[in-house]
């Protein structure tokens, strides 16, 4: 019976691939071998030492000590891709929001006071405070061309708009799916000085922290847009109350509340919405749940953020066994010679690896001794190791 760790709400659709007579999962779980997450900070989590996987039921991981896992050999997943409609939609939501000052228009109509007439009479006479302006022919950018910088920047070209892209590691997925039309820009300055609109698209890194800062601001279109529904820690939120204050943007449309732009008309600050849709949580619920699942049963990778996909079919009746180990010289070597000395025959052996990581699956034909796993578990630089019957 493998245990699994919930923490936050997880769709019952992908809690459902786990079948109850093999896996227990809940919130209450003590010594889990996987734990399922959401946007729980795992930063200050003590690792278990039953731990062996863990799944982000969504895109980011900035909250979850991935390098930490990498050390102790555990791989960590998501769901690329999995709830990308879902922020494309809100991020389009919020173009239309900014455009037409929907959201102080809206407060200013819900504070009318008097009868129906004068509350008409004040919204005619000041209604010209809303004016606003048309998507067609107004320049996106889009900072950030994966999964939903691809959907936003393709729905924007639907709605007439000029769209310029800036992602020095497109992937080649990524650039299949991006509309023709969509102009590629050689830095962020660039999509700054050359859009009405800039939306961000990108991983909470050391490198993208405090992207749009003051400088980066000083350089944007006088009365830009900027809309930001990738991560808080992105945009230096002291620069943007500047850059509102000075006139340089027009508004903020966010995910994601601060103090300093706190109850401030030109802001929108939604509380992290982005992938609160049923469809999102179910998608990226199940994808997760069932990566997680493949693991734990057969130690095949597919969407690891830290792991090199490996994916080895099952045929004989024999154990698996999957090392994973520092990415260095005569690792298999030694592997394979523990293996041989044991007296076990290799049917099959995959080896992959992904930066300091190597990992190792190896189907023998039999049954494999603690012995050999202890002494694999002695080999300076082998971070795991399991066998799977
Ligand atoms: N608000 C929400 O609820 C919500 C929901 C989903 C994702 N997100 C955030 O959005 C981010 C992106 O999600 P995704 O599914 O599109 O991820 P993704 O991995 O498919 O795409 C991220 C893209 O950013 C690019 N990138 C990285 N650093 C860059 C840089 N310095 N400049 C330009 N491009 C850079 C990468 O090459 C990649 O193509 C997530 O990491 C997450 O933080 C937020
Ligand atoms: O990175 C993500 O997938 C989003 O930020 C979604 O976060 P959530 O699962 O907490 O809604």
């Amino acid at each position: 019976m493998y245990k699994i760790l919930t923490l936050n709400n997880i769709s019952a659709k992908g809690l459902d691939r786990l079948p109850r007579e093999l896996f227990e999962a809940s919130s209450e779980i003590q010594h889990p071998d996987a734990v399922l997450l959401r946007s729980a900070k795992l930063h200050d989590w003590p690792i278990p030492d039953t731990l062996k996987a863990v799944g982000r039921a969504g895109a980011g991981v900035n909250n979850i000590p991935v390098e930490a896992m990498s050390r102790r050999g555990i791989p960590v997943f998501n769901a690329p891709g999995a709830n990308a409609n879902a922020v494309k939609e809100l991020v389009i939501a919020g173009l239309f929001l900014a455009a037409r000052n929907i959201c102080p228009a809206w407060d200013f109509a819900r504070q009318l006071q008097g009868s129906d007439a004068e509350m008409n009479q004040q919204a005619e006479a000041e209604k010209k405070r809303f004016t606003g302006f048309e998507l067609p022919g107004r320049t996106l950018g889009v900072i950030g061309l994966g999964a939903i910088g691809v959907n936003v920047a393709n729905a924007a070209r639907a709605l007439g708009m000029n769209v310029i892209g800036y992602d020095p590691d497109i992937t080649v997925r990524s650039a299949w799916r991006l509309e023709a039309a969509v102009r590629r820009a050689h830095s962020i300055d660039e999509v700054f000085a050359e859009s009405d609109m800039v939306t961000l698209h990108v991983p909470e890194t050391d490198t993208t922290r405090h992207m749009v800062n003051g400088s980066r601001l000083a350089t944007a279109r006088k009365g830009m847009v900027l809309v930001n529904f990738a991560r808080a820690g992105v945009v230096d939120v002291e620069a943007v109350a500047g850059a509102l204050d000075s006139g340089r943007l027009h508004s903020y449309i966010c995910d994601f509340p601060s103090n300093a732009l706190k109850g401030r008309d030109d802001v929108v600050a939604l509380p992290h919405l982005g992938a609160s849709t049923h469809e999102a949580q179910e998608n990226c619920a199940i994808m997760v749940a069932d990566q997680v699942r493949d693991f734990l049963e057969t130690g095949n990778v597919v969407n690891s953020v830290n792991f090199p996909e490996l994916v080895l079919p099952r045929n004989g009746s024999g154990d698996r066994l999957t090392v994973v180990n520092a990415n260095v010289p005569n690792m298999l070597g030694q592997i394979s010679t523990a293996v041989a000395e044991a007296g076990l025959n290799i049917d099959d052996m995959v080896n992959k690896s992904r930066g300091d990581i190597a990992y190792t699956v190896t189907d023998v034909a039999g049954r494999i001794p603690a012995e050999v796993v202890e002494r694999l578990r002695g080999i300076e630089g082998v971070l795991s190791v399991r066998v799977i019957e």
